[in-house]
């Protein structure tokens, strides 16, 4: 990538000899991940939206708000000007609320230009005004290649990894080469990258997880016990599966890492800012106090209208998704979540634990189109992923 000149400059770090990457964001997963790639030898420059943060960052080695107790190794450094962040990255990472990723690529554009770094998402959200996930903006924003882009997903609690404690991710990309490049310098002795191609499977792993874990917020927020919970984590993945095979993804995928992995962290963390979200609206505040209350992104608040319009046109059926809409639009009394929606007169239903099977499955169905679709145009999807 083109080098610019900027002062002031910090100064040159010596001791750091690994390639140079990039992360926009220094919220908590922003700055972990910075620790992460540090970690494993590169040499991260941070952006933080704030000088103060940035500075901090820099000197102190330290992100007191995001990250408490946590410090920060040599090999990242940080700056709030992004051309500085960016000059000489080989790879460059973003992780800011999904909502704010557009507005923000506008700016990163003229400075990537038609570089061919990878571009890594580390965000689990969609967009709420048009429904695309976090890779799609960027391929529209920066108008690359989306062999170029990579996301990564997994159980990943950013305190949780910025207290090394051993975790695994994914990283995918629907270039095997793209995906690698990015797993080799995304690792370290407590942070193992996998690797996959299923670029739509591992995002909506991220995004639908999300929503599932203000479920058991609500839950928890009501005072329901274990039963509950299962019951929606075990028909949530079921959910989440459909949705996502529907829009294209592979069913193992969300056996994965990146579904059932971290739908189990998140479910079960209160760590989680989703969950936590849930339990603030379980314990019965309003959607409008709970956003007062959250000092850091919960993705799902936003995610939900915009899966379930996904979810109606693609003709699948979301009833937690659902519940959890209603709770957060103030027509469902959050003690009346239930692992389904029931009615009076339902007939007893089959247990569907896999998609597609039993049941009519009809996102069974449609994958299976897809699959022959795909076999028909040389193995390319409609959106760009291979499989
Ligand atoms: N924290 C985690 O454990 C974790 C783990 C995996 C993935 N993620 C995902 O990473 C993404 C970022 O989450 P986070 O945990 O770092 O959130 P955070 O709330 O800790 O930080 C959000 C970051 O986005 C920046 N931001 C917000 N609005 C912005 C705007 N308009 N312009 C520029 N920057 C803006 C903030 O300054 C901050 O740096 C989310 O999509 C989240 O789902 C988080
Ligand atoms: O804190 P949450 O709810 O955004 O979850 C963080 C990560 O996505 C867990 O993998």
């Amino acid at each position: 990538m083109k080098r610019v000149d900027l002062t002031p400059k910090e100064a040159p770090r010596r001791d750091v000899t690994g390639p140079r990457v990039a992360v926009l964001g220094s919220g908590s997963w922003g700055t972990t991940f910075g620790k992460v790639l540090a970690d494993g030898g590169a040499d991260v420059m941070m952006w933080a939206r704030r000088a103060e943060q940035a500075h901090e960052i820099r000197e102190g080695k330290r992100n007191t708000q995001y990250l408490p107790g946590i410090n920060l190794p040599r090999g990242l450094s940080a700056t709030h000007h992004l051309a500085e962040a960016l000059d000489g990255a080989t790879q460059v990472y973003i992780a800011i609320s999904s909502q704010a990723l557009r507005q923000n690529l506008k700016a990163v554009r003229p400075l990537i230009g038609t570089s061919d770094v990878p571009v890594v998402s580390l965000m689990k959200g969609v967009e709420k005004k048009t429904g695309l996930r976090m890779s799609q903006v960027l391929e529209q924003e920066l108008h690359c290649d989306p062999d170029r882009i990579a996301v990564a997903s997994g159980p990943n609690l950013a305190l949780e990894i910025a207290r090394q404690h051993p975790t695994a991710a994914v990283i995918s990309s629907s270039s095997q080469e793209t995906a690698e490049a990015v797993a080799r310098l995304a690792r370290n002795r407590y942070f193992r990258t996998f690797v996959n191609t299923d670029v739509i499977g591992t995002e909506f792993g991220g995004v639908l997880k999300n929503l599932i874990a203000v479920a058991i917020g609500i839950v928890d927020g009501v005072g329901y016990g274990e039963n509950t919970k299962a019951s929606i984590i075990t028909r949530g993945l079921v959910e989440m599966t459909d949705f996502a095979v529907a829009q294209g993804a592979r069913p193992e995928t969300l056996q994965g890492l990146a579904g059932l992995g971290d739908l189990i962290a998140t479910c079960q963390s209160p760590l989680s800012r989703n969950n936590t979200a849930g339990r603030l609206l379980g314990q019965g505040y309003s959607f409008t106090e709970v956003v007062k209350q959250m000092d850091q992104t919960a993705e799902g608040l936003a995610s939900v209208a915009p899966v379930l319009q996904l979810a109606k046109a693609a003709g699948v059926q979301m009833p937690i998704v659902e519940q959890v809409k209603m709770v957060l639009d103030g027509t469902m009394n959050p003690r009346d979540i239930a692992p389904h929606l029931t009615t009076d007169d339902d007939e007893p239903t089959e247990e569907r634990t896999q998609n597609g099977s039993g049941g009519s499955g009809s996102a069974f169905r449609r994958a299976l189109q897809r699959a022959f679709d795909q076999f028909r145009h040389g193995g390319r999807g409609a959106a760009g992923d291979r499989s």
